[in-house]
């Protein structure tokens, strides 16, 4: 597969993902991904509510809504790392319910972890070795050939290497994961899902705590990984990364997906406006809706012409031509 990913070149986006009307939970050519009728409850709050959803293969899908959408509880229960009440799904043709996290990374299928304090306290190359899976050394028996192990292990240290070098941290390999910048830890957290080789790449918000400096290569990162024929699934609330990238948009709100489609027409589905303004706890929606009267406040004039923006980014006529 080609290499466009340079940072004057952007990568044309994938197209023709889909089949037939796009709808909430719409077919696609070909699923990597699918869930069916996903649910997850805290005590009386239904946190995920997915009747069905399926994620295209080798394209970067965007996973957006407001807060408490149960974005980070459905990337837990897919994951394995979290059971839900019901609900059956399929990565590659093989169905993951009940199938416990470790295993679930081992079938091709891995989500980035933010780094917590332990793993803070190990080594960039500790973290490293521990995204690794199918370790011969995990076994008893072949832990008992020593020379099969130390063989492993060496072959494990080139890959980090290799890994490390590719996300500009092989200069920090003895540094406590914990000393590196908020941008670094992003590209650790990349570098160390890659370990095991996935096929489904899942990462959740990865430009957060990201300065700007950072921003291009880590954007970069993720459009090569498409290009080495992997898919991406990622959680994110910067909305320009989502256009920036993103093949496919998928919108939750209240643990539904509410809307889907190609980022450029997504951005103007009315349900993903209302999601969208959701997220901006700060501002009195029925003022800005023009349900009840009041004056709009600054934040609700800012997220008005931020909603105007997007919609003529995508070429949209502008809202006074409309009316
Ligand atoms: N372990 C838990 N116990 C109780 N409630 C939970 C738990 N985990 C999540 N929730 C609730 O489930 C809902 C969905 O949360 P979730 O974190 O999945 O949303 P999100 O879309 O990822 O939000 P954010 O964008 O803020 O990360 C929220 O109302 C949250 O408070």
């Amino acid at each position: 597969m080609s290499s466009n990913s340079s940072p004057t070149s952007r990568p044309v986006k994938t197209t023709g993902l889909h089949v037939g009307e796009i709808v909430p939970g719409v077919k696609k050519v070909d699923p990597i991904l699918i869930a069916d009728q996903v649910t997850r409850t805290f005590g009386g709050l239904q946190a995920v509510n997915v009747e069905h959803l399926e994620v295209p293969r080798n394209a970067i899908t965007a996973l957006i809504g407001p807060n408490g959408a149960g974005k980070t509880t459905l990337f837990n229960l897919l994951t394995g790392f979290d059971k839900p009440n019901t609900g059956t799904w399929n990565f590659d043709g093989k169905s993951l319910g009940g199938v416990p996290a470790f295993k679930v990374a081992r079938m091709g299928q891995v989500r980035t972890f933010q780094l917590t304090k332990a793993l803070g306290l190990l080594t960039v190359l500790e973290n490293m070795k521990l995204g690794a899976t199918g370790q011969t050394g995990e076994g008893i028996f072949s832990s008992l050939v020593k020379p099969l192990w130390r063989k492993q292990e060496e072959d494990l240290e080139v890959k980090a290497m290799d890994l490390l070098r590719r996300f500009k941290l092989d200069t920090k390999r003895d540094d406590y994961a914990a000393s590196l910048s908020g941008g670094q830890r992003k590209l650790l957290e990349m570098a160390r899902a890659l370990m095991s080789d996935p096929k489904l790449v899942m990462l959740d918000e990865p430009m957060a705590g990201v300065n700007p400096a950072l921003t291009q290569s880590l954007l970069d990162h993720i459009l090569a990984l498409k290009d080495e024929g992997m898919t991406v699934l990622f959680v994110e609330h910067d909305m320009q990364m989502v256009r920036h990238i993103a093949d496919w948009v998928v919108v939750m709100a209240e643990g539904r997906v509410v809307a889907e489609g190609p980022p450029d027409t997504v951005m103007e589905d009315p349900a993903v406006i209302d999601a969208y303004l959701g997220s901006h706890q700060d501002v009195d929606l029925g003022v800005v809706t023009g349900r009840i009267a009041g004056e709009d406040s600054a934040a609700a004039e800012e997220l008005l012409a931020e909603i105007e923006d997007e919609r003529l980014a995508a070429g949209a006529e502008p809202e006074e031509e409309r009316k």
